[in-house]
């Protein structure tokens, strides 16, 4: 599996922790950025990430920010991206066993580090159901408004 990784200024601290977890597990990724906690727009990095998800270069995207919020706006607007804003362990599972979610982003001024682990260990880790949610899925794609 191949991770794609990035942050603003406001998920600096937790990107930096969660790329310690994937070396210590020795899971492959790529850090776009940001890399300092000096301010930067959020959508500047959601775009690398989410294109690399979306033209399956990467598996996987992980998206910090202040609230996860402006992070998971901006990669859903990318074809095939299922961005899932998650802080708390039963969405991480459940959005990967249902929606097969492909990016997770979540908020630093939100949850603390240890909590912000555990949801990408979990996330991560629980493989997706398929069955009725894929039926779910497709609709999703073939959605247009
Ligand atoms: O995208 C966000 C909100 O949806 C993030 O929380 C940003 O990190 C936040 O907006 C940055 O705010 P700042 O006041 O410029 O640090």
């Amino acid at each position: 599996m191949k991770v794609a990784l990035g942050s603003d200024h406001g998920g600096y601290e937790i990107k930096e922790e969660v790329k310690t977890y994937l070396e210590e597990v020795g899971i492959k990724y790529k850090d776009f950025g940001t890399y300092s906690t000096e301010s930067v727009d959020y959508p500047d990095v959601a775009t690398p990430v989410a294109k690399a998800v979306s033209n399956e270069e990467f598996d996987r995207g992980v998206l910090i920010c202040g609230t996860g919020i402006g992070m998971s706006i901006t990669a859903n607007k990318f074809k095939g991206v299922r961005a899932a804003l998650c802080h708390d362990l039963f969405s991480a599972k459940a959005t990967r066993s249902h929606n097969d979610s492909n990016v997770l982003t979540m908020g630093e001024r939100v949850i603390g580090k240890g909590l912000a682990l555990e949801i990408v260990k979990v996330w991560l880790e629980t493989e997706f159901d398929g069955g009725r949610h894929l039926r779910r899925i497709n609709k999703i794609t073939e959605v247009r408004d």
